[in-house]
């Protein structure tokens, strides 16, 4: 293993000692019959990226309804903060309001226009104000969201694979306009991705959930302009956490997972 990738093992806690804004404990999520999520253990410390990994219906979305306050989570040990914001896969404007608008929705104040050019100049649309969503290109819509997401300067950031429906060259540059605003603006950051290079490019912390748990985590010591030589290793690894083909019987037993390989 990569002296610089440090291996955790136990619940998805953060080795920080500042209060978490995100603190699971023990967390159920059931529909019907069916246990999504089993007596998850989660905290994210203030401005940290985490990417959450797992295959398609392990629960991610589930988890992220439940981190944005849109599931009834009353009776649960869950704290999450008030300030709040999501980018979806779909960028999800009204139409009908211009791109100012639709970055400043629900937002009172004089100065709400003024919000949203300064927020549409930091992902390079402060150009396209007034323009109308539908005339917006798929980078340009999920950057709008991300302005929205901004201007409230959310203490949580969830991306629910914001890139996904983008072609490679528009994610890469999508990749580092979320770096740069992250930095800028410092929220915890939760994304929620199938691509594990995307993770690995930009998350401090890789959790992969499998059988309604946190089956594997690696934390990335690693400036993230040099994760190039990093991604083989930890890309099988992490792609091997993930059941590898996706057999839905290819569960990894917590903790087991990295070793040996
Ligand atoms: N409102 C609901 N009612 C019933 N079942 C649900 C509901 N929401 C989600 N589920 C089920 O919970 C499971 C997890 O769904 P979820 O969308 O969280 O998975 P996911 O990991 O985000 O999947 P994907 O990667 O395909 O988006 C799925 O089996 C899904 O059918």
């Amino acid at each position: 293993m990569d002296a610089r990738l440090e291996l955790v093992t136990g619940s998805a806690l953060p080795a920080a000692s500042t209060a978490p804004v995100v603190r699971l404990r023990k967390f159920v999520r059931r529909f019907g019959e069916n246990t999504i999520i089993d007596g998850l253990d989660l905290d994210i410390a203030p401005g940290e990226f985490v990417a959450l990994l797992g295959r398609s219906g392990s629960g991610k979305t589930t988890l992220l309804r439940t981190l944005a306050g849109l599931d009834d989570v009353a009776s649960q040990d869950v704290k999450i903060p008030a300030s709040r914001a999501v980018v979806f896969q779909d960028a999800r404007l009204l139409p009908w309001k211009r791109v100012w608008q639709n970055v400043v929705l629900g937002l009172k104040g004089e100065d709400v226009r003024r919000r949203a050019e300064s927020a549409l100049q930091e992902v390079g649309l402060g150009h396209r104000l007034d323009a109308w969503p539908l005339t917006l290109s798929g980078g340009e819509a999920q950057r709008t969201a991300l302005a929205r997401a901004l201007v409230r300067e959310p203490k949580l950031l969830l991306l629910d694979e914001p890139f996904a429906a983008l072609d490679a060259l528009t994610r890469h540059r999508m990749h580092d306009l979320v770096l740069s605003l992250w930095r800028a603006h410092q929220p915890a950051v939760l994304l929620v991705t199938h691509d594990v290079d995307e993770a690995i490019a930009l998350a401090d912390r890789i959790l992969v959930l499998d059988g309604g748990r946190i089956v594997a985590e690696e934390r990335i010591v690693k400036a993230r302009g040099e994760r190039a030589g990093l991604t083989r290793s930890l890309r099988e690894r992490l792609l091997g956490q993930l059941g590898g083909d996706h057999q839905d019987d290819a569960v990894v037993p917590f903790g087991k997972a990295v070793a040996g390989r």
